[in-house]
């Protein structure tokens, strides 16, 4: 049965992130995720965590230039200096936390970029998240992320997203199915989970088409979780979206997977 993780940084944010922690544990989760897991340093992390009795279930690549518009930069050929340095980073970080998944930014070409140079770099450089990852017993994902939310970004087709998955053919890499990007952009999201379960390795959800609790707009959660249960998948499915109010009162539809609102 798939575990429900909360996404530290689309919930709970009406406190300070010292205080998602206990809230998240509250509400019954026993995982999170966190896109900026190195706002807090990681024994830090890792205390608030235990502390919680919360697991890490994924933590992004860290980005440095997020607040300028920087979306990671592994399918940007020229940085790979830089890419290096914030994989090693971020394995140390997410190995110090105990987080299994990693989720590996491809960024946003300049205009005009050649894309097809790009994509070989960006291989190049997962090829190197996978073997780094692999020596420290975790996970690297890719995500596609749709163009209405992320305009630009590399990585935009789920489908091509599976694609880069498969050619790298690495078990330390894995596809992260974000259920939101995938309906926007292509939808026929059970014949996607059926055919791409192999690939994934961390699975993301919320509403269609306002990014806020699934249980209302395009998506179907219960029969999302149920397939994914069907088919055998185990792992997190991380809950990555804008609450329309307080995040407890909107918990209601994570019943049947042990979530509630604290009361
Ligand atoms: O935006 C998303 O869906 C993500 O999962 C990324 O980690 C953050 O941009
Ligand atoms: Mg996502």
């Amino acid at each position: 049965m798939p575990r429900l993780a909360a996404n530290l940084d689309f919930l709970f944010t009406d406190r300070p992130l010292e205080a998602r922690f206990d809230a998240a544990a509250a509400c019954g989760f026993s995982g999170i995720e966190m896109l900026f897991a190195d706002r807090l340093p990681a024994p830090t992390l890792r205390a608030a965590l235990d502390a919680a009795g919360l697991e890490a279930a994924l933590i992004n690549i860290a980005v440095d230039d997020w607040a300028a518009g920087g979306r990671g930069c592994a399918a940007l050929p020229g940085h790979e200096d830089r890419f290096r340095r914030a994989l090693i980073e971020s394995v140390e970080r997410a190995v110090a936390v105990g987080a299994r998944r990693l989720h590996v930014l491809a960024g946003i070409p300049e205009t005009g970029a050649d894309l097809a140079y790009a994509r070989a770099s960006y291989k190049r450089n997962l090829h190197e998240a996978a073997e780094t990852a692999a020596a420290a017993g975790i996970v690297a994902t890719i995500e596609a992320i749709n163009p209405r939310d992320m305009p630009g970004y590399f990585l935009a087709d789920p489908d091509e997203a599976a694609a880069i998955v498969r050619e790298i053919n690495h078990p330390s890499l894995k596809l992260q199915f974000d259920l939101y990007h995938t309906q926007i952009t292509r939808g026929d999201l059970t014949r996607r989970l059926d055919a791409q379960l192999p690939l994934i390795g961390h699975v993301q959800i919320a509403g269609v088409p306002d990014r806020a609790e699934p249980d209302q707009g395009e998506i179907a959660p219960a029969h999302l979780l149920d397939r994914l249960d069907t088919l055998g998948y185990d792992g997190w499915v991380g809950l990555e979206y804008r609450p329309r109010g307080r995040t407890e009162d909107g918990l209601g539809w994570a019943a049947p997977w042990g979530i509630r609102g604290p009361g």
